[in-house]
């Protein structure tokens, strides 16, 4: 095979506390991801030319700061042989949106130069790989709903209901980086404990929500209209927040109804990624399994 398409899907951090601050500045989490059917599409093609191509180009995004170039030089190394990558992004996923499109589309591409440069790299190592570039990229190459604690990395497997849900962007970027570094985001929410329903999400909270929505009157805009459909979240840092639905229908009105002044998504949410699903598709079809 020379070439392949993969989805490279969004998160959910349905909740987000944050329990403490590491040495480094990072700060130690405890947060439920659960994937979207929403997603950026990737395509991959093998070339003969010892090159990494990455196209379009991503707006304020240097080639050397792309997330998918990184990742694809990551890899690079582990080939027998000089069989270089073209990639193209069909990019639908919010930048800065606390959905994880970077650390996704990251991934992706490490799951799919695993497969068509033949690594054999287990996921474990794909992830430790990862991890370097984002700490959201482990829960995409995992693919599977977890319970995260430490900075993002250590995953329990958990299988959260699978709602529909309408995002909202509210149209403005946010820098994780700022959010993480604001003195007044709380640090101090208590872990969980082993008796803590985890996937019962709407009891729990996203530490960086009030902050968020005090530097952000578009963000708290937002939220207010979304409330009036149910509870309300922002995922990751934001821009994003969402709230659940029963049905698609419910879900699909909801989005006629969303102001003019914002972005709206509708999406399912799924426990295991997208991304795969359609690698799996392919392994079976290729073994003829
Ligand atoms: C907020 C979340 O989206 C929740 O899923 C992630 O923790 C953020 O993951 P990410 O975007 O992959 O984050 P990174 O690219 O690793 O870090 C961006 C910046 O956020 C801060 N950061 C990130 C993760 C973390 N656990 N603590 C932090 O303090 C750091 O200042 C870092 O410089
Ligand atoms: N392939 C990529 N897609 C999106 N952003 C990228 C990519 N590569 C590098 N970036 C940079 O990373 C920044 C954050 O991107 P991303 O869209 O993943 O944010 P996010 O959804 O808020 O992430 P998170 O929830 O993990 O904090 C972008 O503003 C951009 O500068």
């Amino acid at each position: 095979m020379t070439r392949l398409t993969l989805p490279a899907p969004a998160k959910l951090n349905l909740f987000l506390h944050i329990t403490g601050r590491r040495k480094d500045g990072y700060h130690e989490l405890e947060t439920l991801f659960q994937f979207l059917t929403l997603a950026d599409q990737l395509h991959f093609q093998l070339v003969a030319e010892d090159v990494i191509r990455v196209s379009p180009s991503l707006p304020g995004v240097a080639l050397q700061d792309h997330l998918v170039f990184r990742a694809a030089q990551l890899l690079a190394p582990y080939r027998s042989d000089a069989r270089g990558i073209q990639i193209e992004i069909e990019k639908n996923l919010p930048m800065g949106g606390g959905v994880g499109g970077g650390s996704s589309d990251a991934a992706t591409t490490l799951l799919a130069l695993n497969y068509l440069w033949e690594l054999n790299l287990s996921l474990e190592q794909l992830a430790i790989l990862g991890l370097k570039l984002g700490a959201d990229v482990p829960i995409f190459v995992y693919g599977a709903a977890s319970f995260a604690q430490g900075v993002g990395e250590k995953l329990t497997p958990v299988t959260p209901p699978e709602n529909w849900y309408l995002l909202v962007h509210p149209g403005v970027h946010i820098s994780t980086a700022a959010v993480f570094s604001h003195p007044e985001l709380p640090r101090n929410t208590p872990k969980l404990t082993a008796n803590d329903p985890i996937t019962d999400w709407q009891i729990h909270h996203n530490d960086c929500e009030s902050l968020v929505c005090s530097l952000y009157p578009q963000v708290a805009t937002a939220r207010e209209w979304l409330l009036k459909y149910g509870p309300s979240r922002l995922t990751g840092t934001g821009a994003c927040l969402f709230t659940c639905f029963s049905s698609e229908n419910e879900a699909r009105q909801a989005l006629h109804a969303l102001p003019s002044t914002f972005r709206g998504f509708l999406a399912r949410g799924v426990n295991r990624s997208p991304a795969h699903v359609a690698l799996a598709a392919l392994t079976e079809a290729s073994t003829g399994a």
